[in-house]
């Protein structure tokens, strides 16, 4: 397969208001994309258009050759992850309960070797028992990269993934990343602030040129005012 993901003229509005227009990207496979620009212009917005969870004013989303929107047909067969700003978890259930959990999601089982191996390779060895809500805000990040070791996705759409890590934990997901692009052909398109993930990503797309004009021009009137 030559692409894995794609949208075409993606126009995404909240209420009235034009967040981005005539937005297109193609996702080949083993392909890694930055998705930039300042707060609020549309990043997780776009990331959730992209992953089937919200719909677009306008345009067309095409997954692993199934058309998304519009006239959603797809079976969801795939493996696509996406990653939430703030990771999704059970926060009443430990961390291999969890793990167990976003696997058997996505019909998949492993044994519990499979998972602590997932869990000390995000350095959370000895954490299987541990309740999710008990973990700190990067031990919780941590514990949605040891999903990604496990599902081993086509495609992850990452929204912020490296908020509320410390540094050896952004180069771990950077390295995770990595693994599963060269070992999987997994492709991943993250929006980001970190300048760091920004670097390892092959292609940057900044979501400010897809700014409708008219809205640049009131913001600069605003500024002079
Ligand atoms: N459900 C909603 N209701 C009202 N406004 C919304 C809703 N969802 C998003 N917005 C608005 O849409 C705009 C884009 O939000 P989005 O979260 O996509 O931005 P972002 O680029 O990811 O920002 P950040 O860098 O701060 O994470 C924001 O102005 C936000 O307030």
């Amino acid at each position: 397969m030559s692409c894995y993901l794609s949208c075409e003229n993606i126009e995404l509005k909240v209420g009235f208001h034009t967040l981005i227009t005539n937005f297109s990207l193609i996702l080949k496979p083993s392909q890694s994309i930055a998705i930039t620009g300042s707060n609020g212009t549309g990043k997780t917005t776009l990331l959730r258009v992209l992953a089937g969870i919200s719909k677009p004013h306008n345009g067309k989303v095409i997954a692993m050759e199934e058309q998304i929107y519009p006239n959603n047909e797809t079976k969801h067969e795939h493996l696509s992850v996406f990653l939430s700003n703030i990771p999704s978890l059970l926060l009443d259930h430990c961390a291999i309960w969890n793990l167990e959990f976003f696997a058997n999601s996505f019909g998949l089982k492993f044994s519990l070797e499979d998972y602590k191996h997932a869990l000390k390779k995000v350095g959370l060895e000895n954490r299987e028992n541990q309740i999710a809500r008990t973990l700190s805000t990067g031990q919780k990040r941590r514990l949605s990269l040891a999903g990604l070791i496990l599902i081993k996705p086509n495609i992850i759409l990452a929204d912020e993934p490296t908020n509320g890590l410390d540094e050896l934990g952004s180069n771990l997901c950077i390295s995770i990343f990595e693994d599963l692009k060269q070992n999987n052909s997994s492709s991943i398109i993250v929006a980001t602030h970190d300048k760091n993930i920004i670097d390892w990503c092959q292609e940057k797309i900044s979501l400010e040129n897809f700014i409708p004009s008219e809205k640049k021009l009131k913001s600069k009137i605003k500024v002079l005012l």
